[in-house]
């Protein structure tokens, strides 16, 4: 079973450096997604796996064979790596029916009609399109060609399927659809999915893994919920979540028990949950993700006062000035906050992230209370 090994790789544009000595394992059957900003090597990363684009320097393997080395001069070309791709174009061909567009690579293959007919039934009912087999792409809506698209591409089983955002041609609803559609497949298939996306709610709620990258070097690489809760540095901490992650300056005031400065008035506590070196008068950013805010009458860490108050039905965000520092907090439930309202804020039941100033990095998780 495949597994996809990464050992420096590197890829120059000239002199430009799209992506700068990564290295990463894919598991086998994982749902690997690149995830970062526009331009940060995501789609270079993925084409160089597939063999679309020859990396400068280093080695991939797949399955513990070499498929690309540089020093060796080997590139296995795409077809012969066992992969499968599907692109935001996904281009059906438009004078084949559904049932053609789906046979056709099987054809290739000289696959026998009895085969392809088992195989092209099996996936029509997958991925819910049987009703459409005798109909012409032009006659689908774009979620319904998104789905032969996935079926035509998985039509020869193989075992590592490369997807770059697939789904951005969708509209809001039918990405939330195909998004849980994906995550069954991947389940079905026994496939090791690996998915480009600068959407960080499509990279958290799909994959087993985010490679998260920026300026063509890896961030994090985790799975989904170790990059929310301990973010590798504030661009990690500030790419995930939304509302954002508030990300506060302040300084170390103190260091037994480790006191944080964060205004002329707030001064907080921080209770590390492991043995952290800090020293006073180190500028730090402190992270506080909007949900571990809470918004209290009694035992209050801090006061704060209600800039805006934005309730959506099931939760509210209030925008908060705390002296001079704007925070966000999320309040789940039907709940609205009077503007200009003294409040509490209470951080007795997170835990938060404290970051080095200077290098973004995390020097260490912690409770927060009022010093
Ligand atoms: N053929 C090329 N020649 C020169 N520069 C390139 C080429 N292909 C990509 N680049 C550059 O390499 C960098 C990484 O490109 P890549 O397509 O991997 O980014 P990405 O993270 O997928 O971005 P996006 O989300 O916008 O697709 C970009 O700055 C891009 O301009």
């Amino acid at each position: 079973m495949p597994r996809i090994e990464l050992k420096h790789i590197t890829k120059k544009f000239g002199k430009f450096v799209a992506v700068d000595d990564l290295n990463m394992v894919i598991e086998d059957r994982s749902f690997v997604t690149l995830l970062g900003p526009s331009g940060c090597g995501k789609t270079t990363t993925l084409r160089m796996i597939a063999g679309l684009e020859t990396p400068t320097e280093g080695i991939i393997t797949i399955n513990d064979k070499v498929v690309f080395s540089s020093e060796d001069g080997i590139d296995v070309p795409p077809d012969k790596r066992d992969v499968g791709f599907l692109f935001q174009n996904y281009a059906l061909w438009p004078h084949m029916t559904v049932y053609k567009n789906i046979a056709f690579g099987l054809e290739n293959l000289k696959w026998s009609k009895e085969a392809i007919k088992t195989r092209v039934e099996e996936l029509l009912a997958m991925l819910k399109i049987s009703e459409f087999a005798g109909r012409y792409p032009s006659e689908l809506s774009g979620g319904q060609q998104q789905r032969v698209a996935i079926a035509r591409t998985l039509a020869t089983g193989p075992k590592v399927l490369f997807m770059d955002e697939p789904l951005s041609n969708l509209d809001a609803k039918l990405r939330m659809e195909m998004r849980s559609e994906l995550k069954r497949l991947h389940r079905e298939t026994d496939s090791t999915f690996v998915y480009v996306t600068h959407d960080q709610l499509e990279a958290m709620t799909l994959s087993s893994m985010v490679c998260l990258m920026k300026n063509g070097y890896m961030q994090q690489y985790a799975p989904p919920l170790e990059v929310y809760r301990k973010p590798a540095n504030t661009f990690t901490a500030d790419f995930v979540g939304s509302p954002n992650i508030n990300l506060v300056d302040g300084l170390v005031d103190q260091e037994k028990p480790i006191v944080l400065k964060l205004t002329n008035t707030v001064r907080l506590v921080f209770q590390p949950k492991t043995n952290i070196a800090v020293r006073q008068g180190q500028a730090i950013v402190l992270g506080l993700r909007p949900e571990h805010i809470a918004v209290t009458q009694m035992k209050a860490d801090a006061e704060a006062e209600v800039l805006s108050s934005l309730p959506s039905g099931m939760e509210t965000i209030i925008a908060l000035s705390m002296d001079d520092i704007r925070l966000h907090s999320v309040v789940f439930g039907d709940i609205d906050f009077e503007v200009g309202k003294s409040v509490g804020l209470s951080f007795g039941h997170g835990v938060f992230n404290l970051f080095d100033k200077e290098s973004g990095k995390n020097v260490g998780q912690g409770t927060l209370f009022r010093a």
